[in-house]
């Protein structure tokens, strides 16, 4: 380095240190005041982990941010700060679909902060029996991807578990195709999630017709698959490439480049209202003429807002649907509470899934 140069960065670098020293200073003190929080609460009954507290301390920085930090970095590292700090007072373990290197797993460590145990699941199946048996404190689950729509599977759980939503998460999903050697030289087959392979179907059909396209259980065991067989290629993310030392052939092969899926986290807690919360639902309505719209007329009298409605059939042959609604607000706000109890009385079918802080 050139003497002008490291003249010119000793001092700051000088300034960093000092400034890391203060850092360091006062999360060792808010680690130890977390800890005083912990013991107030064994004294009390109720959960650890409390997602509307966690919600507005991100908000109430983000508030106070003028830069040069974007917002999403605030929420990163803070994220990470109370995962730690929760992690001090208990910790927590997380089921998701695994193997490692899954986006369930992406958007679960930044959901929960990498302070966790983590507790690989084979399908979503079984990442809700984890939490139900509490084999798993809590559970990421994929719920719908910009592109392809509804995991409908999820759908179905939700349906008839005993766990309740307490978060969402949303990730960016860029699919990578990966090999063993780098390059396709010999390779005959594709493997992926549907998800993925339905999401990369452009690039492939453009670029590889020829490949066959199989299936896997997740794009993370089809990178385990590739790493053991030099004739398959897997479509999965940049962290499953470094974890079964495979090489990218092509970054990026997502049809729509703002490719996103957003996941739940579902656990045994009900977060209080963080001041800005959304309520999921699971409604059915008898067969007749009008009876979706004096469904919903409740939430439009109440001036609820509704940010999604997705249907799926409720598979009793009679072109009956359950409908999944997600609304503005939490289930104790005044107005939300009352168009939820008109809604209840009118539904065949009505299931809170839960109230949960919007995504910082
Ligand atoms: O405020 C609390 O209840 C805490 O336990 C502290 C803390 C934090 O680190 O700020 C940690 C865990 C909770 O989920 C919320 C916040």
């Amino acid at each position: 380095m050139d003497d002008v140069l490291a003249q010119k960065l000793a001092p700051l670098r000088a300034r960093i240190d000092a400034i890391d020293a203060e850092v360091f200073a006062l999360l060792t003190e808010r680690a130890r005041t977390a800890l005083a929080v912990g013991e107030v609460k064994q004294h009390v009954s109720g959960p650890v982990l409390r997602p509307e507290r966690e919600a507005q301390v991100i908000r109430r920085l983000q508030d106070m941010n003028t830069g040069p930090l974007p917002g999403t970095a605030i929420a990163a590292i803070w994220g990470e700060i109370m995962s730690a700090c929760r992690a001090l007072e208990e910790p927590a373990k997380v089921a998701f679909l695994g193997p490692q290197g899954t986006y369930t797993e992406v958007a679960a460590l930044a959901h929960f902060g990498h302070a966790v145990d983590t507790v690989p699941c084979i399908n979503f199946d079984e990442v809700f029996r984890a939490v139900e048996a509490g084999r798993a404190d809590f559970g990421m689950v994929a719920l719908e991807n910009s592109n392809e729509g509804a995991v409908n599977r999820v759908l179905d759980l939700l349906l008839t578990t005993s766990a309740k939503v307490l978060g969402e998460r949303s990730v960016p999903v860029h699919h990578c195709l990966m090999t063993r050697s780098g390059t396709l030289d010999g390779v005959v087959r594709v493997r992926a999630h549907p998800q993925a392979l339905a999401q990369c179907q452009s690039w492939l059909s453009e670029h590889r017709p020829d490949l066959i396209r199989e299936s896997a259980s997740s794009n993370a065991e089809a990178a385990r698959m590739a790493a053991e067989d030099p004739t398959v290629a897997a479509i999965a993310s940049e962290q499953a490439a470094g974890l079964w030392d495979l090489r990218i052939v092509a970054p990026h092969i997502q049809d729509d480049p703002h490719n996103r899926t957003r996941f739940l986290a579902i656990g045994h807690i009900e977060p209080a209202p963080s001041g800005k919360d959304k309520t999921s639902l699971i409604l059915a309505v008898p067969n007749e003429a009008g009876a979706v719209y004096e469904m919903l007329k409740p939430l439009a009298d109440n001036g609820v807002s509704m940010t999604r409605f997705e249907s799926r059939p409720a598979r009793t042959g009679q072109w009956e649907y359950y409908f999944y609604v997600d609304i503005e607000g939490h289930q104790q706000d005044a107005k939300v509470a009352t168009a939820l109890a008109v809604l209840k009385s009118r539904a065949a079918f009505f299931k809170v899934l839960g109230s949960y802080p919007v995504a910082p």
